[in-house]
């Protein structure tokens, strides 16, 4: 019988270095030489890459947050089926940039969406699919918004108020200590060196567990 894959998710407010890191963290398990793909959320088919597009495009008509809601959870819902499932039965790590905690975080903390209506959506979608390892890399929303606002224009997530990416951090840290066996917290606001090497023990902790 195949080995299950591990499911790790990497999870953070905007610009903390989710997909800078990502890259790090899949360098490094090919060179334990561990099968893995990488992927994100919202997006990771061509059909969910079209919600994300519907999701982080400004526009003039304000979205509703049920709206929101839903949209990423049939994004979430095709990706599942489309891919993750499907690799982590054949063995393959799934390595993926934001999931369901994304929602618990943005759409929850930051709009206010109660916990009970998510966790409905999260056991119709996933069923008792959780991820096994997530990534939290955490910094002061200052950091990570003027990160963001370097690389360019800002989607339809990135123009929110800075109160609403505190109560995102806020959201994050909080589940990161109700889920403590499965959240592994990093220090994303030093030099990407740093982070790197808090990284780089983490993931090899993973690995390790899992070849044993
Ligand atoms: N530790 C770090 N120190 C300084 N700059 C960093 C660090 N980590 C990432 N960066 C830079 O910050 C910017 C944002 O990084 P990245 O795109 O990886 O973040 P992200 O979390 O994926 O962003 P988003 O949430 O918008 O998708 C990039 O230009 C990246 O090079
Ligand atoms: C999965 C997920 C994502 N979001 C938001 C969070 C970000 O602002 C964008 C994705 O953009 P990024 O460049 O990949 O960070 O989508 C959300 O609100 N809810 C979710 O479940």
């Amino acid at each position: 019988m195949t080995k299950r894959g591990v499911f790790l998710t990497v999870e953070g407010g905007e610009g903390v270095g989710k997909s800078t890191n990502l890259a790090f963290l899949t360098e490094r398990l090919k060179a334990a030489g561990i099968p893995f793909i990488s992927t994100r959320e919202p997006g990771g088919t061509e059909l969910a890459e079209q919600i994300r597009s519907l999701l982080l495009t400004p526009r003039e008509e304000a979205m509703s947050e049920l709206t929101e809601l839903l949209l990423v959870f049939a994004a979430r819902a095709q990706h599942l089926e489309a891919c993750i499932k499907p690799a982590i039965e054949q063995g393959q790590w799934v390595v993926c940039d934001r999931f369901t905690d994304a929602t618990y975080a943005y759409q929850g903390g930051g709009r206010g969406l109660s916990q009970s209506t998510i966790a409905q959506l999260e056991s119709l979608v996933q069923g008792e699919l959780r991820p096994d390892y997530t990534i939290l890399l955490d910094a002061p929303v200052a950091v990570g918004m003027s990160r963001a606002r370097e690389r360019g224009e800002l989607d339809r997530f990135e123009r929110e108020q800075q109160s609403f990416f505190e109560k995102v951090r806020g959201a994050y840290l909080h589940m990161a200590a109700e889920h403590a066996k499965r959240y592994r917290v990093i220090d994303a606001s030093v030099e990407l060196e740093a982070v790197q090497q808090q990284l780089g023990g983490e993931i090899d902790s993973i690995i390790e567990a899992w070849l044993a």
